[in-house]
């Protein structure tokens, strides 16, 4: 049986403090009580599987284990997730994706098989593909990856260079790569986890290119899993994170499929090589839109994970005397330390809060998108451009400021920040670098301000601008509401900026996409200004109405953090708020006392808070951020387990050290 040990008593001390339901509030969180039940079931399945306990640590094994154990303990982890799948209705697959991260220390080698594989097929196949790929990938018979950045070309897709030549003799694809540029680069499990993945390729029929389009590839033979003739498959090496993730790259010589392996769900290609185009090409790139959407939760999760160990951490922590001849404070007493921690707390609230509504934006398109319906695309699009590229770069940014308050021990892998800077970093890259997802939502601000000043009707997201065209500046008050706005009108004025810095360069004579690169800075500083208006504006509203349905202790709280959030972004642009809106230097010195104010009355609720985001220790992987505060006690046993420490002297010293210490004293 588990050893029970007592918890820290300032931990003890903090939950007593809190003045809100820890429970009400992870409810709220996950999305209603039944989800969290279900959501803790599987996590308590998970922690007595015996074979998911790692003997050893994975950061001692050689990357060549790492990968092995993260194969095994996938398979585990699916038959587990299946058997629990059977018996019911999952009612938050996020919910029970993210007990994932108990068992795979890292990424999983599976990652892109239910992150992009099994939505493509359903996103980009015809009924009859889906019905062929589909349930042969959901049981995971076959498993796959998403194939599309190439060594040369990741941002620029209309540059890829694979090409799918059409043979209308055999009704066939010939796949080929035709230069080392050409080689798919990056996709998770390629390296030598995977036997299909979606390929996406040039389509060439009658020496007439297409564009691209995805396609359905068998890579490796089913039983041997070696790689079928014409297919050069490998992995591309360690990365900055992601160790068992497997990306790999992958070149074709000649590599025939049948032309039902082209997903043709939007365009496709008749046995006589005859095209058909789609309602709009850029359907293809559906599947990136879901994972953007997805990224603003993803972010909202890492950003609770750092916030929880943080702020445990800081609670445990003694450093330092506040006043001579006192005890050593507590570290999360100190100011400085709730300015880096707290808006830790009040950032995942914001992005969960975001991605609740932006998910059913999505799902709202999806559903248009199958009555050949899409008005609402280019808003959608520009919508999960910004906001994924914002809420993974914040979250990079408040998951190494948790680590950095952490002090030395937040640089201890056994921390556990370093792997989850790891994910939050990769995601400012991948699935759209950000500068170029913030510059393809500048593309749709600058539309939408020609509309504005056509006097044409907006779509809501942008509808701020006709306001502001419309009306006078309106009266600086320091309430949330009228902060809002006012990140709304830095937001109207950046993006005024931009267009007339466009048309200046036009006039001069330049080309408009030389004008574009010429004001590009100011584009993206348009387009962050835009998602913090969004981010401020929905995380307000959704706050607004959640708090008539819960308990007026959880709701002053939730209220706290919203204020705080939106109060926090104020100070941090107030030089854009002088230029832009009617803010006063007097409001933002009231603002900067209100700002404390905030961080006082959130102290006693920082532990219940990150509490209520309810992550398990296993999830947590922390010596710093466990329920218990056994954080030196925690980092000793780690330490124990350090190879090195399992021996009294190790043979380096017989062999190098003590010839090089004899030789010296010579
Ligand atoms: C958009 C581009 C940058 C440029 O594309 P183009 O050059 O073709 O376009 P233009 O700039 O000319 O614009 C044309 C036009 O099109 C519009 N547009 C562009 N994109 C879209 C879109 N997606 N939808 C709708 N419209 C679009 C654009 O607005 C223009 O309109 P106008 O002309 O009217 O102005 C493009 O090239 C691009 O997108 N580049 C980025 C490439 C990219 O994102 N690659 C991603 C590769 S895959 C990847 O990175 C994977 C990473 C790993 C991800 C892991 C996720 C796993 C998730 C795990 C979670 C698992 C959960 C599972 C749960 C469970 O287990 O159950
Ligand atoms: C961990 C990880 C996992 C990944 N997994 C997958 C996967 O499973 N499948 C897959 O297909 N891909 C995957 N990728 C690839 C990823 O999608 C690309 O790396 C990403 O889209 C960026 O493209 P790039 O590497 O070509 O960057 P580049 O476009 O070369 O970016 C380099 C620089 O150029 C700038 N730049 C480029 N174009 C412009 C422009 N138009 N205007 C202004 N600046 C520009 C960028 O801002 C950036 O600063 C993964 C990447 C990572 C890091």
């Amino acid at each position: 049986m588990a050893t029970v040990h007592k918890i820290n008593e300032d931990l003890v001390k903090e939950r007593q403090k809190c003045t809100f339901n820890v429970q009400e509030l992870t409810y709220l969180l996950d999305g209603g009580e039944e989800v969290t039940k279900e959501r803790r079931e599987f996590e308590n399945i998970l922690r007595n599987v015996k074979e998911l306990q790692d003997e050893v640590p994975e950061v001692y094994l050689s990357h060549k284990e790492r990968y092995e154990n993260a194969v095994r303990k996938t398979c585990i982890l699916q038959n587990v997730r299946n058997d629990f799948e059977k018996k019911r209705e999952v009612l938050s697959p996020r919910n029970i994706f993210r007990a994932g991260y108990a068992v795979i220390k890292d990424v999983s080698p599976f990652f892109l098989h239910n992150g992009m594989f099994v939505p493509t097929i359903i996103g980009q196949g015809t009924p009859e593909q889906q019905a062929e790929w589909l349930p042969k990938a959901k049981a995971m018979a076959i498993i796959g990856t998403y194939a599309q950045t190439e060594l040369g070309h990741g941002t620029f897709i209309r540059g890829l260079e694979t090409t799918a030549t059409y043979d209308a003799k055999t009704e066939e694809f010939i796949l080929n790569s035709p230069k080392v540029t050409s080689y798919k680069w990056w996709p998770g499990g390629l390296g030598t986890t995977v036997n299909h993945c979606i390929t996406v390729a040039q389509l060439y029929i009658n020496g007439k290119k297409y564009g691209i389009h995805p396609f359905i590839v068998q890579i490796r033979d089913l039983e041997t899993h070696k790689p079928l003739p014409g297919i050069k498959v490998g992995e591309i090496g360690p990365k900055m994170g992601f160790a068992t993730a497997n990306n790999g790259f992958l070149g074709f010589q000649n590599f025939r499929i049948p032309r039902k392996n082209m997903l043709m769900k939007n365009a496709q290609v008749l046995k006589d090589g005859t095209f058909v185009k789609g309602m709009n090409e850029k359907l293809t790139y559906g599947t990136m839109v879901m994972v953007r959407v997805n990224i603003v939760s993803d972010s909202a999760f890492h950003t609770a994970m750092a916030a929880t160990i943080a702020v445990r951490y800081a609670a445990v922590r003694h450093q330092s005397q506040l006043k001579a001849k006192e005890p050593e404070v507590q570290i999360i007493d100190y100011l400085t330390q709730q300015h880096k921690l707290f808006i830790a707390i009040a950032t995942s609230h914001a992005f969960s809060n975001t991605y609740t509504w932006l998910y059913q934006a999505y799902l709202k398109v999806v559903e248009d998108l199958g009555k050949q319906k899409q008005d609402h695309l280019p808003e959608l699009h520009a919508l999960s451009c910004c906001l994924k590229a914002t809420s993974s770069r914040d979250a990079g940014v408040i998951v190494e400021q948790c680590r950095l308050a952490c002090g030395g021990h937040g640089y201890m892998a056994s921390s556990n920040l370093p792997i989850i800077y790891g994910y939050t970093t990769a995601a400012i890259t991948y699935e759209g670098e950000h500068t170029v997802l913030l510059l393809q939502t500048a593309r749709y601000l600058m539309k939408a301000w020609m509309s504005a000043l056509e006097g044409k009707v907006l779509a809501p997201s942008v509808a701020y601008l006709v306001d502001w065209l419309k009306s006078d500046k309106q009266r600086w008050q320091n309430t949330p509401e009228v902060i809002v706005k006012g990140f709304q009108h830095v937001a109207a004025g950046k993006i005024k900026d931009a267009f007339d810095a466009i048309q200046k360069h036009v006039k001069a004579g330049k080309d408009y996409e030389d004008a574009w690169n010429l004001a590009s800075v100011q584009l993206i500083k348009a387009s962050e200004a835009h998602s913090r208006a969004i981010l401020c504006d929905g995380y307000l509203r959704e706050t607004v109405r959640t708090s008539s349905s819960v308990s007026p202790s959880l709701a002053k709280v939730l209220n706290h953090l919203v204020q705080l959030y939106i109060v926090y972004w104020t100070l941090e642009t107030a030089g854009d708020l002088l230029v832009y809106s009617n803010i006063g230097k007097d409001d933002i010195a009231v603002l900067k006392e209100k700002y404390e104010e905030l961080l006082a009355l959130i102290r006693p609720n920082a532990v219940g808070l990150v509490d209520a985001f309810d992550i398990s220790d296993e999830i947590l992987q922390s010596t710093l951020g466990s329920y218990d505060g056994r954080v030196y006690e925690r980092l000793m046993e780690e330490a124990m387990k350090s190879p090195l420490n399992k021996e009294p002297v190790n043979q380096s010293f017989h062999k190098y050290l003590k010839p090089f210490i004899k030789k010296a004293k010579l």
